[in-house]
Parts: C-alpha cells; structure tokens; sequence
C-alpha cells in the first residue's frame, strides 16, 4: 500500500531549525534603510550608515561561522555618487574604518576579501585600505566576503560586450565561441559561483541594477526590517526559508 495519508495533500513534518549541510553557498545581501533607519530617530543619515557597519560585523561573523561560502554585500552602487558630497565622503571613509578595527580578526577568520566594480574611481584611501586588505587575505580560504564597491550591473554588463567585440575584431575569439559561459567570465564575478539567496532589507522588492545577470535562478527574500534593526537571527530566517523553497514535501 503506498504510504498516501487519508486527504489527497501529501503531510509532512516541516524543520524546525536550520538544516547545516544545506546552506545556501552564495548569499547576496541589498543592505537598504540605513537613512531612514536614522531618520525615524531624528539622527542624520551618516548615524544609519554607521549603524549599519556594524550590522555588517555581525552578518560577516555568523556567516562565517555557519560555514557559508561566499557572502556579497551591495555597499556602494554607481547611483549612490549622485547622493550628497558629505554623505559620499562619509561613505568612502567607512571602509578605512571597517578594516582598521575589524581586518585583523577578518584573518583570524581565514575570510578572504575580494570586491567587485569599477574600483579605480574610489577615492585613494578607500582604494589603499580595500587593497591591503585583499591581498593581506587572498590566501584565506574560509567565507570570501565580497565588497560591490562602486558596482553597477548594466555597466559590468555592457563592458563585458565590449571585451568580447575587442576580442572578436582582434580575432582572439569567433562569433560562434560567444555562449553564456564566455559572457560570465567577462564579469567581475567570473571566478565566483552565481547566488543562491538575495536578501534586500527594508521593503524595497527590487534589484536596484544588482547581479541582474548572475542572479537568473536565485532566490529573493525580502524583509521590511531596515538593515541597522536586521541580525543574526533575522539572517537565520533568510536561510531556513531558502532551504524550505527548496525542498519538495513528496511533490516533483
Ligand atoms: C564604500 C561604502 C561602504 C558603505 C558601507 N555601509 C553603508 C551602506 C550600507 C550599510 C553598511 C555600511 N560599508 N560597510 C562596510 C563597508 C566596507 C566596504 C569595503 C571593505 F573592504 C570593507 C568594508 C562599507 N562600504
């Protein structure tokens, strides 16, 4: 007798925690409410963006802990240079600070930093701190915490377009060699695996010109928490939900 329960719907008993051999190994996170998180307390937006580091300190721990693979953080968009001189220069500080307390147990950590987007335009010192810190932990090969600095995906998109028309007009390469796969490594995520799990805080359901390519088949789950209030248990939810969308109760 096959073992169907009486009703036609297949029962079966959900998880109550968090399955540990069925992470998702890529998870990007749209770090998003940081000014309105402030504002909502009478602070300026820079007190949001503040708070919203140290959020980032918490995640990166716990992923690392929880033995994710690579976490990709959306810090800094190409849209974000239009936002004012004094919220810009505050911004492009935070990443000298965030390494000067936090690079040293980053290696302890044996987490590697890398970072994706058009790098060259950041000011001289965030440029300096970034690239310390990559190459001090480009031998690590724990979390690979991966910084979207100055990041925009139709612009990566449309630069990857054009090293593959040099490539062809050079004759390195022929039209019928271009495939998905030839794009992809065109990417500033070349050497990454594609993300399983998107997470955007603070309500917004969108992309904001985020992975648009790399993101094909992955899933998104959204919270209306701003990024400052988001935490370790919030992060633990993303990815039980992930890993129940994933499985299949008895269907296909
Ligand atoms: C360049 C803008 C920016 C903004 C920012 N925010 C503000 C916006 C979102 C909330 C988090 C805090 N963070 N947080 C960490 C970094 C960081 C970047 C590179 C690196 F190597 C180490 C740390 C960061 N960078």
């Amino acid at each position: 007798k096959f073992p169907f329960t009486k009703n036609k719907k297949q029962q079966t008993t959900k998880p109550l925690g968090l399955d540990h051999n069925h992470l998702p190994k890529h998870v990007a996170i749209i770090m998003d409410g940081n000014g309105r998180w402030a504002k909502n307390r009478g602070m300026p937006r820079i007190a949001g963006h503040k708070e919203g580091m140290g959020v980032v300190k918490k995640i990166v721990r716990h992923a690392s802990d929880l033995g994710v693979k690579v976490l990709t953080l959306y810090a800094f968009s190409t849209e974000n240079w239009k936002r004012p001189k004094k919220e810009v220069d505050f911004l492009m500080k935070l990443p000298v600070e965030f390494l000067n307390t936090y690079l040293p147990e980053l290696i302890e950590r044996n987490v590697q930093v890398q970072t994706i987007g058009d790098f060259t335009v950041l000011p001289p010192h965030t440029q300096k701190a970034v690239k310390e810190a990559m190459s001090k932990t480009k031998d690590n090969d724990g979390l690979i915490l991966n910084f979207a600095l100055n990041y925009g995906s139709r612009f990566e998109m449309v630069n990857a377009v054009k090293q593959i028309a040099a490539e062809v007009e050079q004759g390195d390469i022929r039209v019928s060699d271009i495939d998905e796969k030839l794009f992809s490594r065109h990417l500033y995520t070349s050497e990454l695996l594609e993300p399983d799990l998107l997470i955007r805080t603070s309500g917004e359901q969108r992309l904001s010109n985020f992975l648009l390519w790399q993101l094909a088949y992955a899933e998104f789950w959204f919270t209306e928490v701003y990024w400052p209030d988001f935490d370790e248990s919030l992060f633990e939810k993303a990815l039980f939900d992930y890993q129940n969308r994933k499985r299949r109760y008895g269907g296909v």
